[in-house]
C-alpha cells in the first residue's frame, strides 16, 4: 500500500508542504518574531544595568552615587516585569497558530485515512495509519514545548552579539571563535539526527501496529495460545525502538557535550582576556562583569538551539510520516459537481471486460462481463478467493476496475455523484459493523431522521418483530462493542435491517460466511426475502440456497465467470455449479447451516 511507503522529503521540503496543508502555520508568525525581538532586547537589560551600577553607580568619578543605582534597579526590575509579559504573549501566540495547524493536519490526515479505499486497506492497516496520525502528531506537538524558546534564542543570540561587540569587539570575537566551529559542526550532526530520528519514528510506528494488532486481536491470540509469539513480536518490536532511541539519543549527547566544552571554553577565556584588558585599561570592571553575564546569555541560546534542533529533527520524522498519509493517493474519486445523479427507477447493472488487481498485487479479476435486469435477485458464487467480495467490492465502487467498466442503469460507475450513489446503493459486508450503541442507533445510522416506531415497523416487515421482542430491552438493548453482546446471526439481521432502512434501489450483500444457528439462519433467509423484494439484489452467497432462490446465480471460477444461468439450469449441467452445489449437498444436506462453498 502506496501510503506506508515515507517519501524522503528534506526538513524544508516538509515545513513547505506542512505550511500548504495547514496554512494557519502562516498567521501570526510576524508577531511572534516582533516579541522574540522585544524579549531577546529585554534581556539584555539586565547585563547593561549590571554595567551602570557598577560603573556609574557604586565607581563613579567622585564617589558612589546610590540615586543613579536606585534609578538604574527600577529600570531593571521594569524591563524584567516587561520582558516576562512579552515571552508570555509570544508563547501564547505561537502555541495558538501551532495548535490550530495542527488541529487541521489531524483532519486531514484522518480524513485521508477514511478516504484510502476500503477495498484495498484493512481494519488493521487503517489502524496502524491511524496509530501514525495520532503518535507522530502529538510528538510536534511535544516539540512546540521547545520551540518558542528558540525563537528567543535566535533573537538573544542576534541582540546579546551586537551589545557584546558594543562592550569589547576582542572578547566578543574570543567568544564566537570558541563557539564557530560548534556552529560548523552541527550541521552535519543534524543530519545524521534527522535520520536517526527518522528510524525512532518508523519504528515507534511498528511498535503501535504490532500492540494495536495484539489489542483487536486479543481473542484469536487467546483462543490459539499464542500469548508467547505476539509477547515475542512486541518485545522485539519494542527492542528495536529503544535501539533506535538509543542511537539518537548518543548523537545528542554528542552535540550538548559539544556545547559544554564550549561554554567552559568561551567563560574561561573571557575571563582571562578581561582582565588583561582590564588591567591594560582597556575595560572597566562594570564592562567584565557585564560582558560574563552576556556570556551566558550567549550561551544558554547556544545550547537551547542545539537542543531544539534535535527535537525539531525528531518532530520533522514524525511530520513526514504524517504528510505522507496526507499525500497518500486516493483511489477512488468522488466526481462531485462534474458527476451524474442515477437515473430515477430500478437499478440495472453491467460489467463490461473488468479486470481488477489489488495494488501490489496479481490480477484477481479478468475480463468480467455480466448484466443484471432491474428489480432481479443475483446470487454470486464461487469457490473461496474465486473473487466474488471483489466483484461486489467494484460493483458498490469501493475500488475502481484495473481495466473495464461498471455501469449503472447506462451510467459509468466512475461518473456517479457519490451522494447518489451512496442514496441509491447500499453494501452489506460481511462483517457489517456495529456500533457500541443501540439496537435502534444501530439501524438509525442508515437513516439518521428515522423514529423508533419507523425502526420498529422496518423489522417487522423482515419478519424480525419476534426476535426483537426476545431481546431484553427490545430497540434500545445495547450491542456492546463492535457488537460483541450479539450473536454473529444476530449481528448479521441488524446489519440487514439497517440496509433495509436505507431503501437503496440496489442492494449488495457479501453474506457471513459464520455459521448461524438453524432458528436464526431461517430468519435470516426470511429477512433476506423480503430485504430484496422489488429491488434489484446481488449477494454473494455462501450458502446455496440463496442460489436457489435467485433470479440469476453467477459463477466464479478463479476471478472469471465461468457459468451464469438459474440454479435449475446449472445444477442440472455438468461443471463447476453442479460441483459445488454437490458438495453444498453432501456437507449439509442442502438445508444445512452456513457454508463457506468449496469443491
Ligand atoms: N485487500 C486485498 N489485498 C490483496 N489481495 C486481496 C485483497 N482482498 C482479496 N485479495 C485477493 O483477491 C482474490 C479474490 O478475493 P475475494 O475476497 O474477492 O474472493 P472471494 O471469492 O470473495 O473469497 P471468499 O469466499 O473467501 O470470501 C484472492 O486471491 C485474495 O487473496
Amino acid at each position: 500500500m502506496k501510503a506506508t511507503v515515507t517519501p524522503p522529503l528534506s526538513g524544508a521540503a516538509v515545513l513547505r508542504r506542512a505550511v500548504q496543508v495547514s496554512p494557519e502555520l502562516r498567521q501570526g508568525l510576524g508577531t511572534v518574531a516582533v516579541l522574540a525581538l522585544l524579549a531577546a532586547a529585554g534581556r539584555v537589560v539586565v547585563p547593561i544595568a549590571v554595567q551602570q551600577t557598577i560603573d556609574q553607580g557604586f565607581r563613579a568619578q567622585g564617589g558612589a552615587r546610590l540615586g543613579q543605582v536606585l534609578v538604574t534597579a527600577a529600570v531593571c526590575a521594569v524591563a524584567v516585569l516587561a520582558t516576562a509579559g512579552i515571552t508570555y504573549a509570544m508563547n501564547h501566540r505561537l502555541y495558538r497558530t501551532v495548535e490550530r495547524g495542527l488541529a487541521t493536519l489531524r483532519t486531514k490526515a484522518f480524513r485521508r485515512v477514511h478516504d484510502l479505499s476500503p477495498a484495498s486497506l484493512d481494519g488493521e492497516r487503517r489502524g496502524g495509519l491511524v496509530a501514525r496520525v495520532t503518535g507522530d502528531v502529538d510528538q510536534f506537538s511535544t516539540f512546540l514545548q521547545f520551540a518558542g524558546m528558540l525563537v528567543i534564542s535566535f533573537g538573544q543570540l542576534l541582540v546579546g552579539s551586537v551589545v557584546m561587540f558594543a562592550f569589547s569587539w576582542v572578547l566578543a570575537l574570543t567568544v564566537w571563535a570558541v563557539f564557530l566551529p560548534l556552529l560548523l559542526v552541527l550541521p552535519r550532526l543534524q543530519r545524521r539526527l534527522s535520520h536517526a530520528y527518522g528510524r525512532v519514528r518508523d519504528r515507534a510506528g511498528d511498535m503501535l501496529a504490532v500492540t494495536g494488532e495484539a489489542v483487536v486481536g486479543a481473542t484469536v491470540i487467546h483462543a490459539y495460545h499464542a500469548q508467547e509469539l505476539i509477547g515475542e513480536r512486541i518485545d522485539t518490536a519494542v527492542e528495536r525502538h529503544r535501539r533506535a532511541q538509543s542511537r539518537a539519543q548518543r548523537l545528542v549527547a554528542v552535540t550538548l557535550s559539544g556545547g559544554e566544552v564550549a561554554a567552559a571554553a568561551a567563560i574561561g577565556g573571557v575571563v582571562v582576556l578581561g582582565v588583561l584588558l582590564g588591567v591594560g585599561g582597556h575595560l572597566t570592571a562594570g564592562e567584565l562583569v557585564a560582558f560574563l553575564f552576556l556570556v551566558t546569555l550567549f550561551i544558554g541560546p547556544m545550547q537551547m538551539t542545539n537542543e531544539v534542533l534535535n527535537e525539531l529533527q525528531n518532530a520533522l520524522a514524525g511530520w513526514r510520516r504524517v504528510l505522507s498519509v496526507v499525500d497518500a493517493p486516493v483511489e477512488v474519486r468522488d466526481p462531485g459537481e462534474r458527476g451524474t445523479d442515477l437515473p430515477q427507477g430500478p437499478v440495472s447493472v453491467r460489467f463490461d471486460k473488468v479486470g481488477y488487481a489489488y495494488p501490489d498485487g496479481p490480477q484477481v479479476l479478468h475480463e468480467v462481463s455480466a448484466e443484471v435486469a432491474p428489480r432481479s435477485r443475483v446470487a454470486v458464487v464461487g469457490e473461496t478467493g474465486s473473487g466474488k467480495s471483489t466483484f461486489v467490492k467494484l460493483l458498490a465502487r469501493l475500488s475502481d476496475p484495473s481495466s473495464g467498466q461498471v455501469r449503472l442503469s447506462g451510467t459509468p460507475l466512475t461518473t456517479v455523484r457519490f451522494a447518489s450513489l451512496r442514496r441509491r446503493v447500499v453494501m452489506v459486508p460481511q462483517d457489517g459493523f456495529l456500533f457500541d450503541a443501540t439496537v435502534a442507533d444501530n439501524i438509525r445510522f442508515a437513516r439518521r431522521d428515522a423514529s423508533d416506531e419507523e425502526i420498529g415497523r422496518a423489522l417487522a416487515d423482515l419478519g424480525l418483530d419476534d426476535w426483537l421482542a426476545s431481546l431484553p430491552e427490545g430497540l434500545h438493548t445495547r450491542v456492546g462493542q463492535r457488537g460483541d453482546a450479539l450473536s454473529a446471526g444476530e449481528r448479521q439481521l441488524v446489519a440487514l435491517a439497517r440496509a433495509y432502512l436505507a431503501d437503496p434501489d440496489l442492494l449488495i450483500l457479501d453474506e457471513a460466511t459464520s455459521a448461524v444457528d438453524p432458528a436464526t439462519e431461517v430468519r435470516l433467509q426470511q429477512a433476506l426475502e423480503s430485504a430484496t423484494r422489488g429491488r434489484t439484489s446481488v449477494s454473494v452467497a455462501h450458502r446455496l440456497s440463496t442460489a436457489q432462490h435467485a433470479d440469476l446465480v453467477l459463477v466464479f471460477d478463479r476471478g472469471r465467470i465461468v457459468q451464469q444461468g438459474t440454479h435449475d439450469e446449472l445444477a442440472g449441467r455438468p461443471g463447476v455449479y453442479a460441483d459445488l452445489y454437490a458438495a453444498w449437498v453432501s456437507a449439509t444436506g442442502g438445508t444445512g447451516p452456513a457454508h463457506s462453498a468449496r469443491r
